[in-house]
Parts: C-alpha cells; structure tokens; sequence
C-alpha cells in the first residue's frame, strides 16, 4: 500500500506495508535490556479470587500486569518534563507523529576515559540537510544492543556541542539506541538533555529524546519518514514505538 504524503512543497511516497521498526520490546522470553540501577520488569499473570487468571489455567481470558521503568527497560520517549522540577507529560506536549528523519551512523570518539558523539560527527553526517529527527546508530551495532545490561558500564555519550548543533538546526525529536545521550554518572549536570530542550532559555516543550532504540544493520542511512507513537501515560517519558518508511520519492 502506498501512501503519498504532501510535506511542504514536497511529495514523499512511502510504501506502508514495509514499515522498519526500530524499538526494543520488553520481552519475557528474553533477557531484556537494562540500564540505572533497577530490577528487570515484571509481567505477572494476576489472582483474582485465587484464580489464576490465564486461559491455560481455565480461566476465560489471559490478564497480566507490567512493571517496568520507561527509563531502563524499554524503547521510550521523553519530553523536558525529564529533568525539570514540574513534570511535564510528553503525552502532553507531543502534537505531531510523523517526521522526516535521518538515520545517520556514528562510531562513537575516544575522549579520556569515555566514548562520546561530537558535533563534528553530526555535522558531517547531516551538512546541509533540513530534518524534523534524528536517528542515531552508533557503532558497534551488535544485536546484543537489545539485551544489554548497561548499569556501571559508562556508556557513550552526546557531547554539550552536539546536542546544542541539533537544536540550532532545528532537530525538533532526537533518536538515539543508547540508554542516555548524557554521560551515566555526571553528578546530574545532563549538559546535553538541557542544550537539546534549550532550558536557560525558553525551554523547547515539544521537542522529544527518545532512546534504547535499535536501528538494524540491514537498514541504511539516508532519509526516512518517522512514525513516532507513543503510549498514553502522562508521564515525563513513555513506552514508544517509533517505525520507519523507506521514502520512495
Ligand atoms: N546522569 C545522572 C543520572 C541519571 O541520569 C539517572 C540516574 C538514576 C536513574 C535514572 C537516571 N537517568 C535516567 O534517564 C547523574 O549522574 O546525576
């Protein structure tokens, strides 16, 4: 199914029925992904009674509850309400789900002890190119991405500069398969959460950082346009399910 979508002075088709999902699920079957410091997730089947309530326990319908942390368990999106004292809700201040992206791949700069993306890398793979989002693979891409342990392990990072050059080019969402685009342990300075949503200044409210996501090798970099849904929680970040389409023209 094709679709043909008006974008400015633009027509993009895409083919609907080939979507590229690029989120982590949390899955039981599966070792799941896992950063800051918390317990795996949970889905529980619930009792109600004392009936276990699952149909191959004789129950009429299947009824698990989840427990989990958007920040550390899964593919999620978050707005400003991330790190300011109010907790602004990114199911809020989220207004527009379909974006013109670019996915980009970067191998992450030895810099001291830490691996960081610097602005030179972004520059040199948007240049002069004009983008709603952002997706950033970065180098190793190895399936593992998707189940990793991340507590403890410093991983790499956006540097100040970075995020400050995507906001001045006008990145309104920001797609990362890092559990942070700020340095785990940074005595809470989140230098490039803050350049990203421009907070000493007026603060960019329907902008988004969305990260754990997995960008698979098979896919190249280039132009795509992003589906980005979130689930319904008013919360600073929420589970998301961001897909891309391959632009045919
Ligand atoms: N980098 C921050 C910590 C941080 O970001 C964080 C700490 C605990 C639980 C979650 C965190 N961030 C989640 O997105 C700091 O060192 O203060």
């Amino acid at each position: 199914m094709i679709a043909t979508i008006q974008y400015n002075s633009r027509k993009i088709q895409i083919d609907v029925s080939k979507p590229i999902d690029i989120s982590i699920a949390i899955d039981m079957s599966k070792p799941n992904i896992n950063a800051w410091y918390v317990d795996d997730p949970k889905i529980l089947t619930e009792k109600i009674d004392d009936q276990i309530i699952k149909v191959s326990e004789g129950a009429a319908v299947n009824f698990n509850s989840i427990h989990f942390n958007p920040h550390a368990h899964i593919t999620h999106t978050e707005c400003v309400g991330h790190i300011t004292s109010k907790v602004h809700s990114v199911n809020k201040n989220m207004k527009h789900y379909f974006f013109v992206a670019e996915v980009v791949t970067v191998a992450p700069e030895k810099k001291g002890s830490d691996f960081v993306i610097s602005v030179k890398q972004l520059k040199t793979a948007l240049r002069n190119k004009k983008r709603d989002a952002i997706v950033i693979r970065t180098l190793p891409n190895l399936p593992e991405k998707k189940s990793k342990q991340y507590a403890n392990t410093n991983p790499p990072y956006l540097l100040e500069e970075a995020a400050e050059y995507l906001k001045e080019k006008g990145i309104k969402h920001l797609l990362i398969d890092l559990p942070s685009v700020d340095k785990e342990k940074d005595d809470g300075e989140l230098l490039a959460h803050n350049a990203f949503w421009n907070t000493s200044g007026d603060a960019r409210m329907d902008a988004t950082i969305t990260e754990f996501i997995y960008v698979p090798n098979s896919i190249e970099d280039g132009e795509y346009l992003l589906n980005l849904m979130i689930a319904p929680f008013e919360n600073d970040a929420t589970p998301s399910k961001p897909i891309l389409y391959k632009i045919i023209e």
